[in-house]
């Protein structure tokens, strides 16, 4: 088989059917539907009504103010990337593609990231807590939504919710693994960058993800005739790289330098230029 669907993403081999090397795209909007769907099956009136009726609205009072529906309909921060990491997870799960050996997540922009890192926490209390309203009305009405008969699109909507509750836990635990993880922070060499890069690592710290190297791309290779303007971003590229040794966050790990080249680096013969480079 060369390609896979998951989720509205495809996985294609990037070389040709022989490719060792795989690219999936993963759309956030199709991989969240699922869990839309679910809420959107629970959200008639119906119950919320008898429930009034029967003095029971404050608990579905409740349920509303912890924004279930907002929670999926417009997720937080970072809810997109751990969805799409958690698909690729249950996606290797299957024997046939115990092939690969290594698998690359480009990551969104710091901010993304790190709230990527802590969402998991986040959705586990409070998934946790829906879940465990979501019994307390269950026994409250079992006798009614029989009778409403929504009982089956209920029971869905909460399955749903804990195997994402599970999911989460399952991205944060493959994050703080050690044996088969390691976050390589890549920045560029310009002060503002590297202190981003070296908040970065601090927080990545702080969440217990192993970090061992830092990759500065785009650095000015060495010249014998430099124009006037050359000879000024190289001043200020050296400083930044400076600032790398000296900063208490970043000075630890292993640097590796990558030329800034003539030419954008697009295709696969361009990226394994590149790559050779940086991974000699
Ligand atoms: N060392 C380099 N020499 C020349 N061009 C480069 C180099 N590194 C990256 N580029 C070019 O810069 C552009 C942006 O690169 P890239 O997509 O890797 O950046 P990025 O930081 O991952 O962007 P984003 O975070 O938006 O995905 C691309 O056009 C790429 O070809």
């Amino acid at each position: 088989m060369s390609s896979f669907d998951l989720s509205g993403g495809m996985l294609v081999p990037v070389e040709g059917p022989d490719s060792p090397l795989f690219a999936l795209e993963i759309n956030p909007e199709k991989a969240r539907e699922e869990f839309r769907t679910a809420n959107q099956k629970n959200g008639g009136t119906g119950v919320k009504d008898f429930m009034d009726s029967m003095g029971l609205g404050a608990l579905a009072e409740q349920l509303g103010e912890l924004k279930l529906g907002e929670l999926l309909d417009t997720p937080p921060p970072g809810l997109d990337e751990a969805i799409a990491i958690s698909k690729v997870m249950q996606f290797l799960e299957a024997q046939e593609y115990s092939m690969f050996s290594r698998i690359v997540f480009d990551t969104a922009p710091t901010g993304h990231t790190l709230r990527l890192l802590s969402l998991p926490d986040f959705l586990d209390a409070s998934i946790g807590k829906i879940l465990k309203l979501r019994s307390k009305i269950a026994s409250a009405t079992s006798a009614i939504k029989s009778v409403f008969g929504q009982e089956v699109q209920q029971q869905d909507a909460a399955n749903k919710l804990e195997q994402l509750r599970e999911r989460m836990v399952k991205v944060r635990e493959l994050f703080r693994d050690t044996e088969s993880t390691e976050f390589i922070i890549v920045t560029i060499p310009t002060v503002m960058a590297i202190s981003e890069s070296s908040r970065l690592h601090s927080s990545l710290k702080k969440e217990s993800v192993p970090v061992k190297r830092l990759i500065v791309n785009q650095v000015l290779p060495p010249s014998t005739s430099d124009c006037k303007f050359c000879a000024i971003k190289r001043k200020d590229q050296t400083r930044a790289l400076d600032m790398i040794r000296n900063d208490p966050e970043l000075m630890g790990l292993n640097v590796i330098e990558a030329p800034l080249v003539d030419m954008e680096i697009r295709g696969v013969p361009a990226l394994r230029f590149l790559g050779d480079i940086v991974w000699k």
